[in-house]
């Protein structure tokens, strides 16, 4: 199956001035029936993405859009066929949706858009819509003396626009370590961005932060270590381990290395074809990691990555 041609697909986060998005309900009788989606369809033979687009949205909407720019493309195996869901915004258009085929439309604030049941594929989609698109990894002070200056580079990435972050300070005295991310968090607060700790479970319910699972904790694990509605995510390098990480609720896993890193100079890179390989076969949202930059944000989203995380590519 997994070698079965990918069909390719097209589809469209259409948003209004006010921000939201138009869903649209598959009908009874198809494949997915009852599920929202985004509206689009199958390329058909000879057409680029943007034509099959204009093309279904007015078949099935009876407008005609301006194609703006890719929002992601999610590669995805489902029981019976592969596909590759490629979605683009749309921000401008003549005429007013309506379901030319019967189907209900809903224009749902992007809050919202979690609350609809949606195909597998979708999830990515959403969480490209709602999430960063970047995950900071700290690096680990060299000594006491120079967590001042951590925390001065953790500030400087907030204000670069990082939104997300995992703190990861292995073997680090536990006092040193609680008044380090306690430090943090309150930056992370006040710049609006979350933070998680990494493979600390106590630490993040005593401060009240997300948690970040190194793969062998969660391969550990039988049941989620912090309440529902607490950020959890995961690092995963295989198939197995992504399967885990959905089962545990998380909401979204860390997957590489994709390029060769410098913290890891003989592990070559499984590289871009492989991590698709990967996502086609989660549904939760995965950053790509190892040797990636914000500069690589946008080839990440054509391979159906969330984003980049990265230690170096995202702090100076
Ligand atoms: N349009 C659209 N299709 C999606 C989404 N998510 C997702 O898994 N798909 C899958 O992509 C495939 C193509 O969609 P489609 O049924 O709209 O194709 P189409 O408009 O050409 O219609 P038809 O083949 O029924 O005539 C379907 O298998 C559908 O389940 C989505 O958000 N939007
Ligand atoms: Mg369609």
């Amino acid at each position: 199956m997994s070698d079965a041609p990918r069909v390719e697909v097209v589809a469209a986060a259409i948003t209004d001035a006010r921000g939201r998005v138009l869903l649209a309900r598959r009908t009874e009788g198809r494949d997915l029936a009852g599920l929202w989606e985004f509206p689009g369809g199958k390329r058909e033979p000879g057409e680029s993405s943007e034509q099959a687009l204009v093309r279904e949205l007015l078949e099935e909407l009876g407008i005609e859009v301006e194609v703006g720019p890719p929002l992601i493309a999610v590669a995805q195996q489902y029981p019976h066929k592969r596909l590759r869901l490629d979605v683009r915004r749309v921000m401008r258009w003549h005429g007013i949706p309506r379901g030319h085929e019967g189907q209900a439309l809903a224009w749902v604030p992007p809050d919202k858009l979690p609350g609809y049941a949606m195909p597998p594929a979708d999830r990515p989609v959403v969480a490209a819509l709602l999430q960063p698109d970047r995950c900071l990894v700290t690096p680990v002070p060299a000594s006491p003396a120079e967590d001042g200056a951590w925390l001065d580079a953790l500030q400087r990435a907030l204000a670069a626009g990082v939104r997300r972050i995992q703190a990861r300070l292995p073997g680090m005295d536990p006092a040193r370590r609680i008044a380090l991310v306690t430090a943090a968090a309150g930056h992370c607060a006040g710049a609006g961005a979350e933070l998680l700790v990494n493979g600390d479970a106590n630490l993040a319910r005593e401060l009240g932060l997300g948690l970040h699972l190194p793969a062998a904790q969660l391969r550990s694990l039988a049941t989620r270590p912090v309440p529902a509605g607490t950020r959890l995510s995961a690092s995963c390098h295989d198939v197995a381990e992504l399967g885990l990480a959905e089962a545990l609720g998380c909401d979204f896993a860390i997957v590489g290395p994709v390029a060769r890193t410098p913290t890891h100079p003989g592990a070559p890179g499984i590289g871009w074809p492989a991590f698709e390989a990967l996502r086609e076969q989660a549904s939760l949202p995965l950053y790509a990691i190892g040797g990636l930059g914000p500069d690589d944000v946008a080839i990440a989203r054509q391979h159906g990555a969330q984003g980049i995380a990265a230690i170096r590519g995202l702090w100076s």
